[in-house]
């Protein structure tokens, strides 16, 4: 196993879906893979590892924000061989023309961590994209299914409960379409290993009408957001 993930090598598909909460990962698993199983519980970040039309698929959950999923991503790619990850997460929504359950594909993720800073000794604003073939294979898989997904650029924030509300609804006037919590680190550290991500985040909150969907649903109900996924993540198989 690795520091926080109780899997054998080879119990990991190389594909994985990451949700920051373990418990959609439970949803997911048990809602749309074929024999899934329960690789590790590890701080109840639970990990499962199915089939989806017959191709080996993992879903392991990321928890909330930068530093977690960079755990998890880190050891996804470096001790178990993970090629292919797709975090499928809750956002919330700045663009006026975002409504609650609306799916996005996230092109580019600005952020206010200080993880590139570091990393480019605060020389370089770094860009943190999206495989292009994940993006574009996520469009396709939308259109087959007749969801109008919304590709865009999103916030990573550190913070949840901001003191900075006005700098978010700042950069909505600079096309970032929403909020959350990951996707920057994932995109990076996806670039840095050589590997493929994406985020697809389903709107479960807009931060600037004041709506928001209940925990359950953002549990157990972005069914449009996992399907695209796992199109996605299958389609070259
Ligand atoms: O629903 P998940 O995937 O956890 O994503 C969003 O929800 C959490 C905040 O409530 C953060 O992790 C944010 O990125
Ligand atoms: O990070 C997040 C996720 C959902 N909603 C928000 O407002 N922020």
């Amino acid at each position: 196993m690795s520091t926080h993930i109780g899997a054998e090598r080879g119990q990991i598909a190389e594909r994985v879906l990451m949700p920051g909460d373990p418990l959609r990962a439970k949803w997911i698993a048990e809602t749309f893979l074929t024999d899934a199983t329960c690789y590790s519980t590890v701080r109840n970040m639970f990990g499962f590892t199915g089939t989806y039309r017959g191709v080996p698929v993992s879903v392991q959950g990321s928890g909330m924000g930068i530093p977690s999923i960079s755990i998890y991503a880190h050891e996804l790619i470096n001790d178990y061989g993970a090629t292919t990850l797709v975090r499928v997460g809750s956002c919330g929504a700045l663009a006026d023309s975002l409504q609650l359950r609306d799916v996005i594909a996230a092109i580019g993720a600005s952020t206010d961590s200080a993880i590139n800073r570091q990393r480019f000794d605060g020389m370089i604003d770094y860009a943190p994209v999206a495989d292009f073939g994940l993006l574009r294979g996520a469009v396709d898989a939308a259109a087959g299914r007749d969801i109008d997904v919304k590709v865009g650029q999103v916030l990573s924030a550190d913070v949840f409960y901001t003191d900075r509300p006005d700098l978010p609804e700042r950069l909505a006037g600079y096309g970032v379409l929403a909020v959350e919590m990951e996707a920057a680190a994932l995109y990076t550290l996806a670039a840095k290993f050589d590997v493929r991500a994406l985020a697809l985040l389903t709107v479960s909150d807009h931060i600037v009408r004041g709506e928001a969907l209940p925990a359950a649903d953002r549990e157990r109900s972005f069914s449009q957001m996992v399907e695209i996924a796992l199109d996605t993540v299958t389609a070259e198989s």
